[in-house]
C-alpha cells in the first residue's frame, strides 16, 4: 500500500488541515493510498521531550525524530505544511498553556544557574526556532510557481505601491567587521575531526565543541561579527535615520539563526535605549530581562513592579525615543513596535512586503513612510539595495507582465549558515577563535575574537553540492530556462561553491543550456532586467538566498509565497512536498477565533499534494494515482479560473468553502476523465451529488462565520473543537462520507 505522511503543525495551516484533510483522504483511499498524520507541532514537539512530567495517556511519541529517520528511506513521501519557529515569548506561551491543561511539564528556564536548569533549557531549546525544516530537508530546494498559478496571477494582479524615484526607503549594512569581512573558507583535503576552541590572551584554551566529524571535500568556514563594529553600525544609522525622518527598521531571521541573531537583534535595543540601559542594566539583569528576546520581555518583566517604578523606567525608555528615529510598526493599532520580539520581523517576508509597498513600512499613527531597512550582515543584504534601485529607477513590477524567477538552492544536510547555530558563539573572553584537526593539532582555521564578538562555523557536504548542480542543470533542462548561480567570488565560501559548481557541471549534457555565475549584486540585476521584459530566469542559491529569494519573488509576483511549489527532492530517493514557501499567517487564527472566517489558502497543499501523488505513482507503479494528480492539477486551475479562492472577508467564501470547491472540481475531473473506468463509476455519481448540493453546502459553510468560535487553545486547541469549527456543512460532511 502506497502511503503519504501529512504532517500536522499549527496556526492557520493546522486548522486548514481539518477541513482539507478528509477530503485528501476520502479521495486517496481510491487509489489505494494511506494518509498517515505526524503531529509536529510545537506543543506536540514540547510533550515529546518530557514524557517523564506526564502520565501515560498524556504521552506522545517523538514524531519529528521519526520523520528524521524516514527522511534515509527511499519509500518516504511526506507533506509538511509550515509550523512555528518558536521564539521564547512563543514556547513560554506554549508551555503555559499546555500547563493549564494539566500536562504537568516544568517552567522554562529563563536564566538557568543551576545544572538542573541548564538540562532544561538544553532540551527545550529543541523545540526553539527552527527546528523541524533542518531535520526534513535531507534534500536540496525546487521552488517555482506553477504555470496555472503564475497565469491566474497575470490575469487577477494583486496590488502594489509605488516607487517614487525620489524615495528615501534604502538598505543599511555594515561594511566591516561583519560576517562577510575576513571570512575565511576552506576544502577539507581528507576526512578530519575538529574541534572548535578559543584560545585566550593568557595562553588558556576553551573548548567550545570539541568533535566534529567533517567528511572529505566539505567546505568549512569561520566568521565572526565583532560587537564594537556592531555597536558603532547601530548608533551611526541610528542617528542618520532619525536625521533623514524615516523609519527605522530592523530585518534579521532569528528564527532560523536563532543564536546570532537574537544577540545582534538585543544589541540593536539596548542602543536605541542606551541611557535607559545605563541607568537600570544591573536592575534589568536582576528582573532577568533578557532584551534578545525583545522588548516584550522587558514590558511583561517591569508589569509586576510597583507603579512608581514601573513609571520611572517607561519614563526613561521613552525620553530615549525622543532623540532616536521612529521605529516601523509591526501593528500601530496595539503599539508594537519593530523592537518587540526579534521573530516580529522576518527577513525573508519583511523586505518583500516593504518592496511591495513601494518602500514603504507602518509608523506608529498608522501612516505609511519611508524607511530604513536595517540589515546588519551584509553578505546578502546587498540584493534588497539592488532591488531597491531598480524599483526607483524602474518604477514598481507589474504582476501581469513579469517574468519568473524560480529557484534551486543549496540546502540538504544543513547547508551554511542555516546549519550553524551548534557551532554559533558569543565570545566569553579575547583570544583567538580557531577551528583545530584533532588528530594533527593542525589549526585549519583561526580569526581573532574581543569579548561578545559572535563567532561560528560553517559547513556544507560535497554531496548535496553535487546534488545541487544536477538539480539545476535538470530544472534547466525541464524549463528551458537559464540558470544563473548568485555566487560572490570576492567571498571566500563562495569562491570555494564557484570551484566546485565548475567542476561539477563537467558531469552534466549542458549542452544548449544557459548557465552563468555571477555575484550576487550582478545576479539581481541581470535577473531583474530580465523580470520587467517578461523573462524568466532560474536562481540557483545557496541556503540563505533561497530562502530569501522564494519570499522575494513569489510576493512580488504572485502576492503571498503560499501559492508556490516547494519540492525538496530527498537525496535519498524519497520526497518532502513543501506546502508553499510562507509561514503560518498567525493574525489568521485571530480572524478565525473572533468572525469564524479563516483567509489562509491551500493552494500550496494543492500543489504539494499534486506532486506528492506524481510521486508515489512513479515509486510504486500506482496509476491510479497517477490520475488522482493529473486532474486534481487541472482541478486547481479550474479553482483559480473560477475564483474560488478564500477571500479576506468574513461572510465571503474562505478555506472551508474552497476546500469544497477542490473536492467538487477534482471529483468531476476524475468522473470526466476515460483512463480508469472504476475511477470514473465512484466519483460519477459522487461529483454530481456535490454539485446538486454546491448552493447549499456554500450556504452552510458561509453561514457558520460572523461569529466569534472558541477552539479552546492557541498551540494545543481542542481537537474535537476545532474539527467541529472547521467542519460546519452537515451536507458536505456527509456528502464525503459516503465516497
Ligand atoms: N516553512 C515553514 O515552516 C515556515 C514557517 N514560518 C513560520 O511562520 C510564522 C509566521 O511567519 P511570517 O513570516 O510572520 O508570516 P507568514 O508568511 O505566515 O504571513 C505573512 C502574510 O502573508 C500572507 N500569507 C501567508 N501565507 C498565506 C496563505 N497560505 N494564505 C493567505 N495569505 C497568506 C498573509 O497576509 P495577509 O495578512 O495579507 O492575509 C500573512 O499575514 C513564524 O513562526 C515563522 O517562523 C515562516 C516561513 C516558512
Ligand atoms: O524554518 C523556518 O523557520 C522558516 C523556513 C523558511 O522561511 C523557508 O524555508 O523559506
Ligand atoms: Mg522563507
Amino acid at each position: 500500500m502506497s502511503k503519504i505522511i501529512y504532517t500536522k503543525t499549527d496556526e492557520a495551516p493546522a486548522l486548514a488541515t481539518l477541513s482539507f484533510l478528509p477530503i485528501v483522504e476520502a479521495f486517496t483511499k481510491t487509489a489505494g493510498v494511506e494518509v498517515e498524520t505526524s503531529d509536529i507541532s510545537v506543543a506536540a514537539r514540547i510533550l515529546a521531550e518530557f514524557p517523564e512530567y506526564l502520565t501515560e495517556e498524556q504521552r506522545v511519541p517523538d514524531n519529528l525524530a521519526e520523520l528524521g529517520r524516514l527522511t534515509q528511506d527511499p519509500n518516504t513521501n511526506i507533506i509538511k505544511l509550515p509550523n512555528i519557529s518558536a521564539s521564547v515569548q512563543q514556547l513560554k506561551a506554549a508551555i503555559k498553556e499546555l500547563q493549564s491543561k494539566g500536562y504537568a511539564i516544568p517552567n522554562f528556564p529563563e536564566d538557568p544557574q543551576t545544572d538542573e536548569e541548564k538540562e532544561l533549557r538544553k532540551r527545550y531549546g529543541k523545540s526553539l526556532g527552527s527546528s523541524v525544516n533542518p531535520v526534513l530537508r535531507e534534500g536540496n530546494s525546487d521552488r517555482r510557481a506553477p504555470k496555472a498559478v503564475k497565469n491566474y496571477a497575470r490575469k487577477h494582479p494583486h496590488s502594489m505601491g509605488e516607487w517614487k524615484q525620489w524615495s528615501s526607503t534604502h538598505v543599511s549594512h555594515m561594511h566591516g567587521g561583519d560576517f562577510y569581512d575576513g571570512e575565511q573558507s576552506m576544502t577539507l583535503d581528507k576526512a578530519r575531526t575538529v574541534r572548535m576552541e578559543l584560545l585566550l590572551d593568557d595562553g588558556t584554551q576553551k573548548v567550545l565543541k570539541p568533535k566534529i566529524a567533517l567528511l572529505d571535500k566539505e567546505v568549512i568556514d569561520l566568521m565572526v561579527m565583532s560587537k564594537k563594529a556592531l555597536l558603532e553600525f547601530y548608533e551611526r544609522e541610528m542617528e542618520d535615520c532619525r536625521e533623514a525622518g524615516i523609519l527605522f527598521s530592523l530585518h534579521v531571521k532569528a528564527t532560523m539563526m536563532k543564536v546570532s541573531h537574537p544577540i545582534v537583534f538585543g544589541h540593536a535595543v539596548r542602543i536605541y535605549y542606551k541611557e535607559a540601559f545605563e541607568k537600570h542594566g544591573a536592575f534589568f539583569d536582576e528582573l532577568g530581562i533578557n532584551v534578545n528576546n525583545g522588548m516584550a520581555d522587558l514590558y511583561d518583566k517591569i508589569s509586576t513592579l510597583p507603579a512608581s517604578k514601573r513609571e520611572e523606567i517607561e519614563r526613561d525608555l521613552h525620553a530615549c525615543q525622543e532623540h532616536r528615529p521612529r521605529l516601523a510598526m509591526v501593528d500601530s493599532s496595539k503599539g508594537i513596535t519593530n523592537f518587540h520580539s526579534p521573530s516580529d520581523v522576518i527577513v525573508d517576508a519583511s523586505m518583500p512586503a516593504m518592496i511591495r509597498s513601494g518602500g514603504k513600512m507602518w509608523g506608529a499613527d498608522g501612516k505609511m513612510y519611508d524607511c530604513k531597512a536595517v540589515m546588519p550582515e551584509s553578505t546578502f543584504a546587498r540584493i534588497y539595495q539592488e532591488m531597491i534601485n531598480f524599483c526607483k529607477w524602474h518604477g514598481n513590477f507589474d504582476p501581469k507582465t513579469m517574468g519568473t524567477v524560480p529557484n534551486v538552492g543549496l540546502m540538504a544536510q544543513k547547508a551554511e549558515e542555516y546549519g550553524s547555530h551548534d557551532k554559533t558563539f558569543e565570545s566569553s573572553d579575547a583570544g583567538i577563535a580557531r577551528i583545530v584537526d584533532i588528530d594533527t593539532d593542525e589549526v585549519l582555521l583561526e580569526k581573532r575574537v574581543e569579548k561578545g564578538d559572535i563567532w561560528r562555523m560553517c559547513q556544507v557536504k560535497d554531496e548535496p553540492i553535487q546534488d545541487w548542480v544536477k538539480l539545476a542543470v535538470r530544472r534547466a533542462r525541464e524549463s528551458d530556462t537559464p540558470v544563473i548561480f548568485w555566487l560572490d567570488p570576492y567571498r571566500p565560501h563562495e569562491n570555494e561553491l564557484i570551484k566546485k559548481v565548475r567542476t561539477y557541471l563537467k558531469d552534466h549534457d549542458t549542452t544548449g543550456l544557459h548557465i552563468e555565475i555571477m555575484s550576487q549584486v550582478r545576479a539581481m540585476r541581470y535577473t531583474l532586467e530580465r523580470v520587467a521584459r517578461g523573462l524568466d530566469t532560474i536562481s540557483a542559491t545557496g541556503n540563505i538566498l533561497r530562502d530569501y529569494l522564494t519570499d522575494l519573488f513569489p510576493i512580488l509576483e504572485l502576492g503571498t509565497s503560499a501559492k508556490m511549489l516547494s519540492v525538496v527532492p530527498l537525496m535519498k530517493g524519497g520526497g518532502l512536498f513543501e506546502t508553499g514557501a510562507g509561514g503560518s499567517a498567525p493574525k489568521h487564527v485571530q480572524q478565525l477565533t473572533e468572525e469564524n472566517h479563516l483567509r489562509w489558502d491551500s493552494l500550496g497543499e494543492f500543489l504539494a499534494l499534486t506532486v506528492s501523488l506524481e510521486h508515489l505513482a512513479n515509486n510504486d507503479n500506482n496509476a491510479k494515482a497517477q490520475i488522482l494528480a493529473d486532474t486534481l492539477d487541472t482541478a486547481t486551475e479550474k479553482l483559480l479560473l473560477n475564483d474560488k479562492s478564500p477571500s479576506r472577508k468574513t461572510g465571503e467564501l474562505d478555506n472551508r468553502g474552497s476546500h469544497f470547491y477542490l473536492a467538487m472540481y477534482w471529483a468531476e475531473e476524475l468522473a470526466a476523465q476515460d483512463k480508469d473506468s472504476e475511477l470514473k463509476a465512484q466519483f460519477t455519481p459522487f461529483a454530481q451529488k456535490l454539485k446538486e448540493n454546491e448552493a447549499a453546502i456554500v450556504k452552510e459553510l458561509n453561514q457558520a462565520q460572523g461569529k466569534p468560535v472558541d477552539i479552546k487553545g492557541y498551540y494545543y486547541a481542542d481537537e474535537e473543537l476545532a474539527k467541529k469549527a472547521m467542519r460546519p456543512s452537515a451536507l458536505f460532511n456527509e456528502t464525503l462520507a459516503s465516497l
